[in-house]
């Protein structure tokens, strides 16, 4: 493979940004690929996926090419990593100062000592290993190198204004193959990547970009239209839009999130997708009060550590902290106990993670039931990167009597 150094520069600034800087991986992404327009659609490639498969691997990418310091700050050091990472995919190197340092057999001896050892080849904090094993057990092996693969690029056809199969027949019409998944009624899934959001038919609001797994959560909520609907941990508002087209844009919506910033990009997506009967709501002090016993459902999709999504950001794995995980479980439980609480009787709730482990949903919900009689369980569920090649979630369908 030729490289051309200006997209090598390219990706050694991302992943300086990423690690240094502590910025989110698609944010820095996003910002390099706007800064030089001149790149065509495959120099944009080259930088995002590199980028992207070092911050994944960059576990392995330190060990195989022996470096040994906790933080990398040295400039020269990412180039290095850079030279690894494409040693272990075949290429050789040009004859650039920068890749002098490397030396490919190396590498590929470390590489093989690496496969001994899971934690340093499916590169993963050793926190994170021990805990996936402690609650996983035989299967959190299969889920983490499932988690190491590329996500792919899924769509969930917005019904308000189109049907999955003119959105494929339209996709097809500019050049863009996409296939429809068995179980995942409004889904079409592109087997070769493709930029979606620079289409037309993303302007006009004919679909959003969601992954399969996430589509089953508004689904499980089992909503109708002219429903009162509170979406409590709605963010941008991924779900709510979903939730909005399951209701054919009819009863009302009340999408609440303690960042106003996300809730305002939530009305930017609404608007797009010609969604009309959603109302946001910042949490303040006495919003979840006053809305006590007036939801025919509530979906809690709560903030967690996202150990379910690490495909598409895996970058959170270098970020995510122990200490952490604990708080957030502590927030879980305060949200599902007072939110709860919005619930009319009779109405139904489903409390939802992004992340594969037990202690941030299954038993969650446990507890919140045992203590909490008050309200029935009906129904679980959860998607697998490692056995339905979905993102990693969770979903309890919960009813109040
Ligand atoms: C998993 S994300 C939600 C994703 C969103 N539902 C979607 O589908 O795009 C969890 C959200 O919970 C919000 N959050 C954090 N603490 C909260 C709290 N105490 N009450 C309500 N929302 C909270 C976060 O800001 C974040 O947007």
């Amino acid at each position: 493979m030729k490289y051309h150094r200006v997209l090598v520069e390219a990706v050694v600034f991302a992943l300086q940004q990423i690690f240094n800087e502590n910025r989110q991986a698609d944010k820095v992404i996003e910002q390099v690929l706007k800064s030089n327009k001149k790149w065509g659609s495959r120099d944009r490639a080259f930088i995002a996926e590199n980028t992207y498969e070092i911050v994944r691997w960059w576990r392995l990418l330190k060990f195989v090419a022996n470096i040994n310091c906790v933080r990398v700050e040295e400039e020269a050091l990412f180039w290095q990593i850079f030279a690894a990472w494409r040693v272990l995919q075949g290429d050789k190197l040009p004859d650039w100062q920068d890749f002098k340092a490397v030396n490919a057999k190396e590498v590929i001896t470390r590489n093989e000592e690496a496969q001994q050892l899971r934690k340093v080849r499916e590169s993963v904090p050793d926190w994170i290993d021990t805990i996936g094993e402690e609650e996983l057990g035989e299967n959190w092996e299969a889920e983490l190198h499932a988690m190491n693969t590329q996500a792919p690029v899924v769509l969930r056809t917005n019904t308000l204004k189109t049907n999955k199969l003119d959105l494929k027949a339209s996709f097809s019409e500019i050049g863009i193959e996409t296939e429809t998944l068995p179980n995942v009624t409004d889904a079409l899934v592109l087997p070769k990547r493709a930029n979606v959001f620079s289409t037309e038919l993303f302007k006009k609001g004919f679909f959003e970009v969601q992954d399969a797994g996430s589509q089953l959560i508004a689904e499980y909520l089992d909503v109708q239209a002219g429903m009162r609907v509170i979406d409590a941990c709605a963010g941008a508002g991924g779900k709510t839009l979903h939730l909005a087209t399951l209701m054919e844009n009819k009863g009302r919506i009340i999408a609440m999130d303690v960042e106003d910033y996300k809730l305002q990009e939530l009305q930017r997506r609404a608007k797009r997708n010609g969604i009309g009967n959603v109302e946001t709501r910042l949490i303040e002090a006495k919003t979840i009060k006053r809305q006590r016993e007036t939801a025919d459902r509530l979906l809690l999709d709560v903030p967690c550590s996202g150990l379910g999504v690490l495909r598409r950001n895996p970058d959170a794995k270098w970020k995510l902290k122990k200490d952490f995980l604990e708080k957030i479980k502590q927030t879980q439980a305060e949200i599902i106990t007072n939110y709860s609480k919005m619930l009319k009787k009779g109405g139904k709730m489903v409390y939802a993670t992004c992340s594969i482990l037990p202690s941030e949903s299954e038993e969650q919900v446990k507890k919140f039931l045992a203590q909490n009689p008050d309200f029935n369980f009906i129904s679980e569920k959860r998607t697998s990167p490692a056995k339905d090649g979905f993102d990693g979630f969770y979903m309890a369908l919960i009813e109040r009597k």
